[in-house]
């Protein structure tokens, strides 16, 4: 029987950028729609909100300075992917986005990290990276170039496990995907229905136990989660997904970012991890 005792949370370094200039005014995913207004105040109430939540919990938050012309860069999980402190830059499939690779890659600079890689292959950052405890689980097609895979594990020296994402909802893995505990290679939930059948095939082989989630909670963007390990950050419209996320050992927190669902993310697209 799968133990219920509570996880443990470790403190996590994260990287937020406020949605000061969060506009939609272009639609490169089907959850924007340009005829939609979007309520400024609102949008940026529920990022603090998020914000705040991290804080309470313990986590260390840095801040991206927000660019007028980049209205995405709300979506800070996009713009690297950070694990053992190397930095794998992003290289974005959209024009509308591509300078928030240099705006990320420049923040990482002056903080100090040395090891950044701008890479040569389409990739969008944790959108389509999420870390395991050994692995790099990689999604590919509509955004992040398969091309992509090969060159974070070179980078990274982790193997990459390549996932084919099928459902143009779920164009980016971590819409269909979240780690739950990193600090084994076993713990995620995900949404079959966002994956090709080979691709499904080898999440029911890798990961026997995951959280399955359907197609309601998935549409609610319910896997676009952040977990310290113990908390899970979810929209809270997820509520399915709730009692299984309890039942092992997980404490589920419920997030409202509706004003960003607008622009196709919610509380991991937010959120950029700092992995040492
Ligand atoms: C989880 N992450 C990072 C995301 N899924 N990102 C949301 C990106 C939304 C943006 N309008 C776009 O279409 O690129």
């Amino acid at each position: 029987m799968r133990s219920t005792a509570p996880r443990a949370a470790t403190p996590r370094r994260y990287l937020m950028c406020p949605p000061a200039h969060f506009r939609v005014t272009y639609s490169i995913n089907p959850w924007m729609d340009p005829g939609k207004p979007v309520d400024l105040p609102l949008a940026l109430a529920q990022w603090e909100d998020l914000r705040d939540r991290y804080l309470a919990l313990g986590h260390t938050v840095e801040e991206l300075e927000p660019r007028r012309e980049l209205p995405d860069m709300v979506f800070a999980a996009n713009g690297a992917t950070v694990v053992d402190g190397r930095v794998l830059g992003a290289r974005f499939a959209h024009p509308e986005r591509a300078e928030e690779a240099a705006v990320h890659a420049a923040w990482f600079r002056a903080q100090g990290y040395t090891d950044v890689l701008e890479p040569e292959h389409i990739n969008e950052g944790e959108g389509d990276f999420a870390v395991t405890a050994s692995w790099l689980l990689a999604g590919r097609g509509f955004r992040s170039s398969p091309l992509s895979h090969p060159e974070a594990q070179e980078f990274f020296g982790r193997p990459v496990i390549g996932l084919d994402l099928v459902d143009p909802r779920y164009y980016h893995l971590d819409t269909a995907l979240c780690v739950l505990d990193d600090t084994t290679d076993g713990e995620i939930m995900y949404y079959p229905g966002a994956f090709s059948a080979g691709s499904r095939e080898v999440l029911r082989r890798l990961f026997p136990d995951a959280l399955v989630a359907t197609e309601e909670d998935a549409a609610a963007l319910g896997l676009n989660a952040v977990s310290d390990g113990r908390h899970v950050l979810l929209p809270q419209a997820a509520v399915g997904l709730f009692e299984p996320l309890r039942a092992r050992g997980y404490e589920p927190i419920g997030m409202d970012l509706g004003e960003l669902l607008k622009g196709g993310g919610s509380v991991k697209c937010c959120t950029q991890e700092l992995r040492a």
